[in-house]
């Protein structure tokens, strides 16, 4: 059995300090209920900063390195995203992280252009799998929910758990409650996403962080506020689920 946490939370734009004061913290709550992977919100060191996203940027390796050291004091896998200086634009940049180890780099592969990513950030080129301590690990970014593609390939390649930071805003709860569900059925593995919750700048956010199980069970669901949500992820019942209806084995990727 492995322990999950999803951390929730209203990120402040543009103020580092109090947004890593409060990951540490919420890292340390989330160990003492005896978390062995946690993730974070999207952008949770600064949130969607606008014109002063490539200063803010330059934060995130020391960031970076202070989780590092976090994740080895409390022995935690740790997933969330941060940008990544790339000349004049930024990545969304997830740093992977495991007992102290960089254990991989994602990059937003799918920008929001409905917000406007498009123009202050820079697209990822690739997908991670990361082979960790307690599992493999896929991870994607917010609006990659709704290419079902990518989470497809890190489950084929062997993907157990999902983990998504994102900040997903209202009105749309249900696609996101829906998407998250669909991600883990199709795929019968472990979904843990962690959303902001609250005003941050001009958008209003519904939180319903979650902890999704292959059946598409929800076992751990956040409400709108400021939370850590927990839940096991038995590893031995994903396997049983997967040989009693075993669509990996049933598909026919000739056809598609
Ligand atoms: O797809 C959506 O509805 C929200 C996506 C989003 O806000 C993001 O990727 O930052």
């Amino acid at each position: 059995m492995i322990t999950a946490a999803a951390i929730q939370f209203t990120i402040k734009p543009g103020n580092v300090d109090a947004n890593l004061a409060h990951a540490r913290d919420a890292l340390g709550r989330a160990s003492d209920r005896g978390a062995q992977l946690v993730v974070l919100p999207e952008m949770w060191s600064c949130g969607f900063c606008g014109k002063s996203l490539a200063g803010l940027a330059m934060h995130t390796a020391a960031i970076a390195e202070e989780l590092q050291d976090l994740s080895r004091r409390l022995g935690l896998v740790v997933v969330g995203s941060m940008p990544e200086p790339n000349g004049d634009r930024v990545f969304n940049t997830i740093h992977l992280i495991d007992n102290g180890r960089l254990a991989g780099i994602y990059r937003k592969v799918h920008l929001f252009s409905l917000l406007g990513e498009d123009r202050v950030f820079a697209a990822g080129d690739g997908c991670l799998l990361a082979d960790t301590s307690i599992g493999k690990i896929g991870v994607i970014i917010c609006y990659d929910l709704r290419f079902p593609e990518l989470s497809r390939r890190l489950a084929l390649e062997g993907a157990q758990i999902l983990c998504i930071p994102a900040q997903w805003p209202k009105p749309r709860n249900e696609q996101w409650r829906t998407l998250l569900q669909a991600r883990a059925i199709e795929n019968q593995f472990f979904v843990v996403a962690s959303n902001t919750c609250g005003m941050v700048g001009k958008l209003d956010f519904f939180g319903m962080s979650m902890i999704i199980g292959p059946r598409g069970d929800v076992l751990a669901e956040a409400g709108d506020r400021e939370t850590e949500i927990v839940a096991g992820l038995d590893m031995r019942d994903m396997a049983e689920w997967r040989a009693q209806i075993p669509c990996f084995k049933d598909r026919r990727p000739e056809l598609y």
